[in-house]
């Protein structure tokens, strides 16, 4: 395997507002081609970080490197990065033409040349024949895809997206995710992703950084942090988890990770609370003691349940945590 380009470099950047909040000592290295999100609740700082890569922010201390060139003191237009922000920004006086025509304009491209990349571009998002078009005439989600073609048309070596598809609704978001995989993996760019929602960052992401409090909890793959989460916080932002005290330790297991006993006894055993068909699986509750223990189990285990039963669990795969 050839060896991974590093395209992006935190280097103990701190960024402190005056009333002491933001991030601290941040180190990360994102490699080319990589889409990483940054993952977290309201106000742990993500937006502070994307901001003080595209330029929007000093920072305190530290250094940031693109390529290996430091960006620290660029503006954000001499900076290889391009934002694309929760509200798209599209200038509603002019067609779609003009608004992606803008900057190239500004860069003195040759109107032919313009003119193919905005016919090649539309096409990459999926947005063909809409040129003449007011921003007010189209959906939130395509208008988003033209906030996203405006910032590619420009080139930039990395994207940075803050909660781009948040105002859209959940199908629309869905699709948005696939479109702009298929985007980056067409154009091999970096991308740099901020959202709070956890599935939004395990379908998109090679990386997921989960924030808590300015700091990083956890850095990598979806599936390292979804198997192998290293902390209680982390374990609970992403995917379901069952939270299960034992003296002054807390066992977390996944509902999938949950063998149903059908009247045996298991690790623990308790009596079925609930059962829920969500079409191919089945969401069974089990109350044991005080806790209340979600499992995932297939149909042919639930036909044999009914509330009330009682059941053994056994544990397939858990974690254990001291706190
Ligand atoms: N311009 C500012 N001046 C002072 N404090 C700020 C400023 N911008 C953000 N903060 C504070 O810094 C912390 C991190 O904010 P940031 O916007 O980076 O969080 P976030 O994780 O992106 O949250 P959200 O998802 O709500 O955007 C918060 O406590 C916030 O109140």
């Amino acid at each position: 395997m050839s060896e991974r380009k590093i395209k992006l470099q935190l280097k103990d950047m701190t960024k402190k507002y005056d009333n002491g909040d933001g991030v601290e000592h941040i180190n990360l290295d994102i490699y080319e081609g990589e889409i990483v999100s940054f993952l977290g609740p309201s106000g742990c700082g993500k937006t502070t970080i994307l901001r003080a890569i595209g330029g929007f922010h000093d920072v305190t201390s530290g250094d940031i490197t693109i390529d290996g060139q430091s960006i620290v003191g660029l503006p954000p237009e001499k900076r290889p990065t391009a934002m694309v922000f929760q509200s798209y920004n599209l200038w509603p006086h002019m067609t779609i033409y003009e608004n992606l025509a803008f900057g190239l304009k500004l860069r003195k491209i040759p109107k032919a040349q313009i003119d193919e990349d905005i016919k090649n571009i539309l096409k990459l998002v999926s947005m063909s024949g809409s040129e003449k078009k007011y921003p007010s005439q189209l959906s939130g989600g395509q208008q988003q895809r033209i906030a996203i073609a405006r910032s590619l048309l420009l080139k930039p070596s990395m994207l940075l997206l803050d909660e781009p598809f948040s105002a859209l609704d959940a199908k629309i978001r869905q699709q948005m995710r696939e479109e702009l995989k298929k985007i980056q993996s067409d154009l091999g760019i970096t991308v740099v992703f901020v959202t709070h929602d956890q599935e939004e960052a395990m379908t998109l992401s090679h990386r997921i950084v989960v924030m808590n409090k300015g700091k990083f909890e956890q850095v990598g793959s979806p599936t390292e942090i979804y198997d192998n989460p290293n902390s209680k916080y982390v374990a609970s932002f992403i995917g379901e988890m069952n939270f299960i005290k034992d003296g002054d330790k807390t066992i977390a297991v996944r509902p999938e990770n949950v063998n149903v006993v059908v009247g045996g006894s298991g690790m623990v055993n308790g009596k079925v609370r609930t059962i829920m068909v969500l079409g191919h699986y089945v969401s069974v509750n089990v109350q044991c003691g005080d806790d209340v223990i979600k499992c995932f189990v297939n149909r042919e285990i639930s036909d044999q349940l009914e509330v009330g039963d009682p059941v053994g669990l056994n544990f397939e795969k858990y974690h254990t945590f001291t706190e």
